[in-house]
């Protein structure tokens, strides 16, 4: 990890308004020019994190000690300091780009519109940008691409175009939530590929939000495993193997390995107590 944090992050707590518990708690971690995997169970609280981070969160109270972005803290950034720093210092590629493209407008001009929103550049610049950058992220043909509509390209193809616009600003933070599950396993190779030269290359910090701990495991540098909205382990992607909390366990005897032994996989019995703070990191 760098010297000086992307990111830092301590106690995080978020309440959406009208519920009757907290979806997060107490979360703290740092993020240098590393990958980070957040794995854990569907409504564990990883995504309402992620969202944190950029405060797309209108509906939902956040309270932390400290919420910092490079230089910025982000607790006392206005929506107008916000606007500012989404999309151009720090970005988010969701799940599904059916979801995130414009589906009436052709794919290469939402390429080119981001740029002239950030770059402030002509019509013609923006235009050549987009196909340098939509070849930039391996799609061949970038010319005709770039005049098709979103129901018209592949998912993976989708997702690199979410990737080709959230790369022109150059952004220090990428928060990736779930990049790869709509995609089918070789398009999956291609686009973890990208985000992976991104934190290689470029030296980008990337959050990657998943269910899947044997992605994370192999994708990321480290990992925090989230569960009930509290982070319950925290550690070395590659030191996964050793950890303590019977949350994490259960996991990792509920993967399957090619040549084991051919009996059914167990079964996660949870327990009350694993929701208890002092079980949490
Ligand atoms: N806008 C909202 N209003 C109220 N509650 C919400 C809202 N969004 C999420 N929640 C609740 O917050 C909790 C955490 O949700 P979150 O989406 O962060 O989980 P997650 O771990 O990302 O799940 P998934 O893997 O299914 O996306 C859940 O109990 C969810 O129902």
């Amino acid at each position: 990890m760098s010297e000086h944090p992307i990111l830092d992050v301590r106690d995080l707590s978020i309440h959406y308004r009208g519920t009757p518990a907290p979806a997060v708690r107490n979360v703290s971690f740092t993020l240098g020019r590393e990958r980070l995997g957040i794995v854990g169970e569907s409504g564990s609280g990883k995504s309402t994190v992620g969202r944190a981070l950029l405060k797309l969160l209108p509906t939902a109270d956040i309270t932390a000690q400290s919420m910092r972005f490079a230089d910025i803290d982000l607790m006392k950034a206005s929506e107008r300091d916000m606007l500012k720093i989404r999309g151009a210092r720090m970005s988010m590629i969701l799940q599904d780009p059916k979801f995130s493209l414009n589906p009436i407008q052709r794919c290469g001009a939402q390429v080119a519109e981001a740029y002239q929103t950030h770059l402030k550049c002509s019509r013609a610049e923006a235009r050549k940008r987009a196909i340098d950058m939509l070849e930039a992220v391996q799609i061949r043909d970038p010319e005709r691409v770039y005049d098709l509509y979103p129901h018209e390209v592949s998912g993976g193809m989708g997702q690199r175009i979410m990737i080709a616009m959230m790369l022109l600003t150059n952004p220090d933070l990428v928060i990736a939530d779930e990049p790869t599950s709509a995609l089918d396993v070789t398009v999956r190779l291609q686009v973890l590929k990208i985000l992976d030269d991104l934190v290689r290359e470029k030296g980008i910090g990337l959050i990657m939000i998943s269910h899947d701990l044997n992605l994370v495991r192999n994708f990321c540098d480290r990992v925090l495993i989230m569960y009930a909205g509290r982070v319950v382990e925290a550690r070395a992607a590659s030191e996964l193997d050793h950890a303590e909390h019977p949350y994490t366990r259960g996991l990792l005897a509920a993967q399957p390995h090619i040549g084991g032994p051919r009996t059914p996989l167990p079964v996660l019995q949870r327990q009350q107590s694993w929701e208890n703070p002092e079980g949490a990191i």
